[in-house]
């Protein structure tokens, strides 16, 4: 299966007291991907939170990532997304077998994205495309690397940073597969909305 469409992304401040809420009317709206992103160190919560996801998207039929912590997803049964700083992929494609989902970073390289692909990576990510809310600091990545990473790659390619409805048609007629979102989906006023949104990434992308 060609992985294609709207990667979700869950931020744990932006959804305080919503999670589950808006996390449903994202699923609602059509998600390809969900990644649970929680840089706390707060290990009951996230088993608890990351265990609600999976059920969540075993209704869906959408496959749920964990970032950083291959262990957590081993335990799960689910993919992983691995940074330039979260170790080797090759011993983690070991631990979670031949069809788990591994995506990585590798920020506006083809390089890292190759060597990534080399060691069995399911997709690469470049980034970040605009401003980012929630990742302010990311390196910068722009459209003329993803021109090279579809003649170069033979593996899904993700665009992550400050994605909207407003600027990801570019990131589209350049070739990308998903797009990895957290403010421009679920910085929304309800979970009505967060749906409306969903629906449109996925027009964008042209899914049905
Ligand atoms: C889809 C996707 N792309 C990039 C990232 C960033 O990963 P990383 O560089 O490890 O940074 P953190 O997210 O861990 O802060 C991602 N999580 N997902
Ligand atoms: C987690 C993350 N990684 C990035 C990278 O460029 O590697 S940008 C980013 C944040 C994405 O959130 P938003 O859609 O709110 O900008
Ligand atoms: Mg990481």
């Amino acid at each position: 299966m060609k992985l294609r469409g709207l990667y979700a992304i869950t931020d744990s401040q932006l959804l305080a007291g919503k999670f589950l809420a808006y996390v449903q009317a994202a699923l609602e709206g059509g998600v390809t991907l969900l990644q649970y992103r929680d840089k706390s160190s707060d290990e009951a919560r996230r088993l608890r939170e990351a265990e609600a996801l999976r059920n969540l998207c075993e209704r869906y039929k959408t496959r749920l990532i964990i970032n950083d912590d291959a262990e957590l997803a081993a335990r799960l049964g689910v993919g992983v997304h691995l940074g330039q700083t979260d170790g080797p992929l090759a011993p983690v494609r070991a631990l979670l077998g031949r069809d788990a989902i591994i995506g990585s970073t590798c920020h506006a390289s083809l390089e890292l994205a190759e060597q990534a692909a080399s060691e069995g990576a399911s997709y690469v990510a470049f980034g970040r495309f605009f401003n980012s809310n929630t990742k302010p600091g990311a390196p910068s990545a722009n459209l003329e690397l993803l021109d090279q990473a579809r003649i170069k790659l033979h593996i899904p390619v993700c665009a992550i940073g400050g994605i909207t409805l407003d600027n990801a048609a570019p990131l589209v007629a350049h070739g990308v597969d998903l797009l990895a979102v957290v403010h421009g989906l679920f910085g929304a006023d309800s979970p009505l909305e967060v749906t409306r949104r969903a629906r449109a990434f996925n027009d964008l992308l042209q899914i049905k």
